[in-house]
């Protein structure tokens, strides 16, 4: 039985590891040794400083807007190995924004085609490496939120596209596994964590009485890579304290 958790020697790439949920699951695999790049929107890794939830001491930081697909074949080129992908990017817009077409398509190249570009553009080095990888979807994949067509819809896509990679590519040796996180204090959900109300509303709806936060979802993403999850194919795991239930 092999129940390590190390990933000594092994290569991790976080899109949207340089805050939030991505970060929590950046720092996971740093911790078990692996050597960890994440990729974020902002200039240099210096832009994320003292901010909430952004630690990227010995990460390496690129940018790449992962909605230009040419920008992903591109970055990803510079890569020689590459063991884990977590796919961690996400968008959401207020307002009514997403039922407009402008917005719905910003926010579907975000959550949804962005999956694909950046898994299509490490299919080949995943497969020479056995490797394992990792879509960040949402309980909003089982679940409507109020007023974010897009963002559920994309959140259904991405969990959908889990089982279709899963199944596809298991036998190129890559297992693909998905987490729907349920609600997690980072900056995507301050608006709700930042209100009184809605925060009481929330924790109410979450049997374990509490926010995730970015560890948890670390925690679950080092099984879904590590050999212990080596029969996972194609899963989603809802890591919610309960709240879809
Ligand atoms: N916070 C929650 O409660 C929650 C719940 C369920 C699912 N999620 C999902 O978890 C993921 C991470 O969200 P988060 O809560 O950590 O928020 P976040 O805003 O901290 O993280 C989003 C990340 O996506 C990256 N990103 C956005 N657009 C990008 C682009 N065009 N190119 C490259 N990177 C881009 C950002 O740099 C950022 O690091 C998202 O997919 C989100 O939908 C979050
Ligand atoms: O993915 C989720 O469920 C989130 O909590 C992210 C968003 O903040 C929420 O869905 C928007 O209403």
């Amino acid at each position: 039985m092999d129940m390590r958790l190390d990933f000594t020697g092994r290569t991790a790439l976080v899109v949207g590891g340089s805050s939030g949920i991505g970060n929590g699951i950046a720092l996971a695999f740093r911790t078990a040794g692996a050597d960890v790049h994440v990729w974020g929107t902002r200039p240099s890794a210096a832009d994320y400083a003292g901010e909430e939830g952004a630690d990227l001491e010995g990460l390496a930081y690129d940018r790449v807007d992962v909605s230009d697909a040419d920008a992903v074949a591109a970055a990803a080129r510079g890569f020689s190995r590459l063991d884990i992908l977590v796919l961690s990017q996400g968008t959401v817009l207020y307002d009514r924004a997403e039922f407009a077409i402008e917005g719905f398509r910003k926010v579907v190249e975000v959550n949804l085609n962005s999956l694909m570009a950046c898994a299509a553009a490490f299919h080949d080095l995943l497969a020479a490496a056995r490797g394992s990888l990792i879509i960040v979807s949402s309980t909003a994949a089982f679940h409507a939120t109020r007023g974010n067509p897009a963002y559920n819809a994309s959140k259904t896509g991405a969990y959908g596209l889990t089982r279709t990679l899963g199944q596809a590519w298991a036998g190129d040796g890559i297992r693909v596994n998905g987490i729907a996180p349920g609600f997690v204090d980072t900056k995507l959900t301050r608006v709700t964590t930042g209100n009184p109300r809605r925060l009481e509303q929330t924790l109410r709806q979450i049997p374990v009485g509490r926010l995730g936060t970015p560890a948890d979802m670390g925690h679950v993403a080092l099984f879904l890579a590590s050999p212990m999850a080596g029969y996972v194919v194609g899963q989603t795991i809802s890591v919610d304290g309960g709240l879809v239930l």
